[in-house]
C-alpha cells in the first residue's frame, strides 16, 4: 500500500519537476548515488589531510562509543533480573548496586564521548573548511583569466565553494555512520540469540522510510543544483543592496526599492520551490513513522508475550524492547543517512568537476630564457581574438612591432581593441589566430610568470585593495613587500609619496573604508596609488590602460613628465583617450573595430587627415 502511494506521489512529482526547471539530467539515480560512493575515499584523503590527528581521534572516540548502547542495555537487564531475584529472596544486594554504579559510569562515559565526538566534528569541521578554501583559491589561481568570465565556471567555482562548509556535515554523517554500523552489529548480536523472528519485523517497519527519504533527497539535490544560478544572483543582489561599494548609486538613483523587489521575487521564488518539497517530505515522514511505530509495537506484544507466558525474563524483556527500540532508530538513522551520505557524495562530484578545470593557456614544457636586455621586440602577426560566446571579434588582423625602447600609445572609440591586445601580450588570453613573437620566438614559448615579471602593466580597472597604503603599492611586486625603500621610491615616482605625508598613518595607513580606521581616497588619488605598483618591478615593458583618466590636469602633466624619463630605454604601451597624452609617444596605432586603422607619429597622423587627425581636432575644438 505505500509503496503504490509512495509510487503516485513519485509520478507527480516528476511532472510538478517539469513545471519546477528541474531539468531531468539533473535527476540522479540509485546507480548513480552508489557510484558517487567512489568520491569518499578522495574525500577522507582531503579530511585527513587537513588534520590527521583529530581525523585518528574523532575515528577512536566513536569506535568506543558504539559499544554503549549494547553495554547500557545489557547492564539494565542484569539489574532488572537482580531485582526481580531479590524480591524473591535469591538474588544479591551488593551485585545490584555494583550493576547501579556501572551503569551510572556508562552513561557518563556515554555523555561525554558525545561531547567530545561533537568537538572533534567540529574542530575538524573548520579545519575541513579553510583547507579545501585554499585548495579552492589555489587552483582557482592557476585557471586562465577567459575561465573567469563563464557564467558556467561560476556556477561550478560556487558549487565547490558551497561544498568547503557543506562537505563538514558529510564527515560526520560517514564517522556518525560507522559508529552506528558497530553499534547495529553489537545490538543485533543480542537479539539474534534471544529472539531471531524480531529482525524480520525490524526490517518490514523501517524500508518504506528509506525508500522515501531516499526519493526526497534526490529531489533536493536536484532543486538545489537547478538553482545555483539564481543563488548566486540572490548573492549578488543582497550585495548590491548592502554594501560599501554600491550604496553611492543606489542612493542618488533611489535604487533600494527597486534591488529590495527583485531580491524579494528571487527568494519569493526559492522559498516556494523549497517549502512546497518540505510539506511533501513532511507528510511522507509523518505517515513512514507510523509505520514504523507499529513495527515497534507488533515487536513489544510479541515480547510481552513470550514474558507472560514465562519463556523469557523480564530483564530479558527490557533487553529485547530495548534494543528492538535502539535497532529501529539506529537502522532507520543510518538507511536515511546512507542516502544523505551517498547525496553528499554526489555533491562532491561538483567539487572534483571543479579540480578537473585545467587552463587552456598551456604553459612551456621547457621554456625559453627571457630576453634581457630585449632585441627584436614584441611582433604581432596577423593576430586575432575572439572573446568565448562573443560574436563578433575583439581584434582582427593586427600586425607590428613593439620595439625595444619604444613608446606606443594605443588610441580609438571604447570597444575598439586596445584592452584586450595588452591582454594578449601579457598572454593573459592566447590568440585565437595568428601569433605573438618576441625576439622571433613565439611567445607561447617563454616561461609565463617570466613574461609577466616582465611586464609593470596597470589596468584602468585595477583594485583598490582594502589594505595598507604600503600595502597597496606592494602588490606590483609582492615578493618586496617588506623593501620599504622601494615601495617609497615607487610612491615617488608615481606622486603618490605626496598623499602618503598627508595621510595620518603615512605608509600604513589603512585605505577604504571596508575596515577600521580606513581612509578614503579620490579617484585621482586612488590612480597615483595604482601607478606605483608599475615602479615596484625593473619591468622591461610597462603599459598603462588608461593611467591619468582620473588626475587633474597638473597631475597628468608632471605623471607623463616622469613617466618619459623613467621608461627611457624601456618599451611602453600607453592606452589614452586624451590625445595630448598619446602624442607624446614615439609612434601611435588607432584601433577600429579590433583591427588598425592607421598608425605613425603625431605629425605623420596629422598630416594624413584621417581618423585621428578627426578625432584630435574634435578634442581640441572642445578646449577652445
Ligand atoms: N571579457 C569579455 N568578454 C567578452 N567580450 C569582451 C570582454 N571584454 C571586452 N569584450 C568585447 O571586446 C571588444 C573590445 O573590448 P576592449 O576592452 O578591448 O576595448 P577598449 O578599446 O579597451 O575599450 P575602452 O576604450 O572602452 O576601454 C568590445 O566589443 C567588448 O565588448
Amino acid at each position: 500500500m505505500s509503496i503504490f502511494l509512495f509510487k503516485i506521489a513519485f509520478i507527480k512529482n516528476r511532472q510538478m519537476a517539469k513545471t519546477r526547471n528541474i531539468k531531468p539530467e539533473q535527476k540522479i539515480s540509485f546507480r548513480e548515488r552508489m557510484s558517487a560512493l567512489s568520491n569518499l575515499p578522495e574525500f577522507f584523503k582531503l579530511v585527513w589531510q587537513s588534520s590527521p590527528g583529530k581525523t585518528t581521534a574523532s575515528f577512536l572516540l566513536r569506535i568506543v562509543r558504539s559499544a554503549m548502547p549494547v553495554a547500557l542495555l545489557y547492564v539494565g537487564k542484569l539489574i532488572i533480573d537482580q531485582v526481580v531475584l531479590l524480591n524473591r529472596h535469591e538474588g544479591s544486594q551488593h551485585e545490584l548496586w555494583k550493576l547501579v554504579i556501572i551503569e551510572f559510569l556508562l552513561a557518563i562515559a556515554t555523555d561525554g564521548l558525545n561531547r567530545m565526538i561533537s568537538l572533534m566534528d567540529n574542530l575538524l569541521g573548520d579545519l575541513f573548511a579553510n583547507y579545501t578554501s585554499m585548495r579552492i583559491m589555489r587552483h582557482a589561481a592557476t585557471l586562465d583569466l577567459e575561465q573567469f568570465e563563464d557564467s558556467v565556471f561560476y556556477d561550478k567555482l560556487e558549487r565547490a565553494r558551497q561544498q568547503t562548509v557543506g562537505r563538514t556535515v558529510l564527515l560526520s554523517q560517514v564517522m556518525s555512520q560507522i559508529q552506528d554500523f558497530i553499534s547495529i552489529a553489537f545490538l543485533l548480536t543480542g537479539l539474534l540469540t534471544l529472539n531471531p523472528w524480531l529482525i524480520l519485523l525490524l526490517l518490514i517497519s523501517i524500508i518504506p522510510s528509506f525508500m522515501g527519504e531516499s526519493y526526497f533527497n534526490s529531489q533536493n539535490y536536484a532543486l538545489t543544483r537547478s538553482q545555483t544560478p539564481e543563488r548566486r544572483e540572490l548573492d549578488y543582489v543582497r550585495y548590491l543592496g548592502a554594501s560599501d561599494e554600491t550604496a553611492k548609486e543606489v542612493k542618488i538613483f533611489g535604487l533600494s526599492d527597486f534591488i529590495i523587489n527583485r531580491f524579494k521575487t528571487l527568494s519569493d521564488k526559492f522559498y516556494a520551490d523549497n517549502s512546497k518539497l518540505a510539506v511533501r517530505r513532511s507528510a511522507w515522514g509523518t505517515f513512514f513513522s507510523v509505520l514504523g511505530s507499529l513495527g515497534y509495537y507488533a515487536a513489544y506484544g510479541f515480547i510481552i508475550y513470550q514474558t507472560v507466558t514465562g519463556k523469557s525474563s523480564v530483564g530479558t524483556l527490557t533487553f529485547l524492547a530495548g534494543s528492538f527500540r535502539q535497532l529501529s532508530n539506529l537502522m532507520e538513522n543510518s538507511l536515511n543517512r546512507f542516502t544523505s551520505v551517498s547525496q553528499g557524495a554526489i555533491y562532491l562530484n561538483d567539487f572534483h568537476e571543479f579540480f578537473e578545470i585545467k587552463p587552456n593557456i598551456k604553459v612551456a614544457a621547457s621554456p625559453l630564457p627571457f630576453p634581457n636586455p630585449i632585441k627584436q621586440g614584441f611582433t604581432f602577426e596577423d593576430v586575432g581574438f575572439k572573446y568565448h560566446n562573443a560574436e563578433s571579434w575583439a581584434n582582427r588582423h593586427l600586425n607590428f612591432t613593439l620595439h625595444p625602447a619604444e613608446k606606443i600609445a594605443l588610441v580609438g572609440e571604447n570597444g575598439a581593441g586596445k584592452t584586450t591586445l595588452v591582454k594578449l601580450l601579457a598572454r593573459l588570453y592566447d590568440p585565437t589566430e595568428g601569433r605573438i613573437l618576441l625576439d622571433g620566438a613565439d611567445l607561447r614559448d617563454y616561461d609565463i610568470a617570466d613574461l609577466r615579471l616582465n611586464l609593470g602593466i596597470i589596468f584602468q580597472d585595477y583594485i583598490r585593495y582594502q589594505m595598507s597604503f604600503s600595502q597597496n603599492i606592494a602588490v606590483g611586486n609582492i615578493d618586496e613587500q617588506d623593501n620599504t625603500e622601494l615601495i617609497r621610491k615607487a610612491a615617488h615616482e608615481s606622486l603618490a609619496d605626496a598623499l602618503a605625508a598627508k595621510l595620518p598613518l603615512g605608509y600604513e595607513q589603512w585605505l577604504g573604508r571596508r575596515f577600521n580606521e580606513g581612509v578614503e581616497l579620490s579617484g585621482g588619488e586612488w590612480q597615483k596609488v595604482a601607478l606605483a605598483r608599475a615602479y615596484m618591478k625593473d619591468a622591461q615593458v610597462l603599459i598603462l590602460d588608461e593611467p591619468t583618466a582620473a588626475l587633474d590636469a597638473r597631475a597628468e602633466y608632471e605623471v607623463f613628465q616622469r613617466f618619459s624619463s623613467l621608461t627611457q630605454g624601456k618599451s611602453a604601451v600607453l592606452i589614452s583617450h586624451r590625445f595630448s597624452t598619446a602624442r607624446l609617444a614615439d609612434r601611435i596605432i588607432v584601433l577600429e573595430k579590433g583591427k588598425i586603422l592607421e598608425a605613425g607619429t603625431h605629425q605623420e597622423l596629422m598630416a594624413n587627415n584621417g581618423r585621428y587627425a578627426e578625432l584630435f581636432s574634435l578634442q581640441a575644438a572642445g578646449y577652445q
